[in-house]
């Protein structure tokens, strides 16, 4: 049988994080010697920091939150496709790849090299992509980047158009190693009641 190969982000206090955003913390706030019998973390986070997804509330005030996403969307089949070097992903950027009947399509676009900062610029999603991909019948888009819309997008365009056509989105993945072809996929949000993201454990096993 194949292995899970964990494909998330490490949760390290030098985590980069959107600009402006929350800094990620972990630490011991009761120690051992001072509980006198465990050690007990605190953390602080962005909802959008490291490997995650968005909730539709994060930009659709009436949008679902995380705990009403069904849980079936993050476990199941996954294509794994190759698309480096493009200043943009649309249509045409996926012409000639076959991705009929795929529920669940991760694309690998190496365009993020320097993991330890935050992206200045990345290829975007063409908001006209969603279309086209629900046609095709995938209700989940990952990607190895912090967003799916330009960097300095207000208007949030692409997240809006994947929710309209019913495609949920996970961000940030870690997909250096991971070769294109057919998996098995598990990256479960948090039962986070009322939230507009959460981070998740993404995994992916090598399918036959
Ligand atoms: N859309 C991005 C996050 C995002 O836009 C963001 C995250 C944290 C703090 C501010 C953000 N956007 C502000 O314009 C995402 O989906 O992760
Ligand atoms: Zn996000
Ligand atoms: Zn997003």
């Amino acid at each position: 049988m194949n292995k899970w190969m964990d494909i998330s982000q490490r949760l390290e206090n030098q985590i980069p994080v959107w600009p402006g955003d929350t800094p990620f913390s972990y630490k011991v706030s009761w120690s051992k010697e001072d509980s006198g019998s465990v050690n007990v973390g605190q953390m602080t986070m962005s909802t959008h920091t490291g490997t995650h997804i968005d909730a539709p509330f994060h930009f659709d005030n009436d949008g679902k939150r995380v705990n009403e996403l069904d849980i079936n969307l993050y476990i199941g089949p996954a294509l794994v496709i190759h698309v480096p070097n493009v200043t943009s992903i649309g249509v045409k950027e996926l012409a000639g790849m076959d991705i009929e009947n795929v529920t669940r399509l991760i694309i690998r676009t190496d365009a993020w090299q320097e993991r330890q900062v935050f992206p200045d610029s990345i290829p975007p999603i063409e908001p006209a992509l969603a279309a086209y991909l629900a046609e095709l019948g995938v209700r989940l888009l990952g990607l190895d980047l912090p967003s799916v819309d330009p960097l300095d997008s207000k208007d949030l365009s692409a997240h809006h158009e994947l929710n309209r056509y019913g495609i949920h989105i996970l961000e940030g993945l870690v997909l250096d190693d991971v070769a294109p072809g057919d998996y098995e996929l598990a990256a479960l949000p948090l039962p986070l009641v009322e939230a507009d993201g959460s981070p998740v454990r993404a995994v992916i096993r090598k399918l036959k």
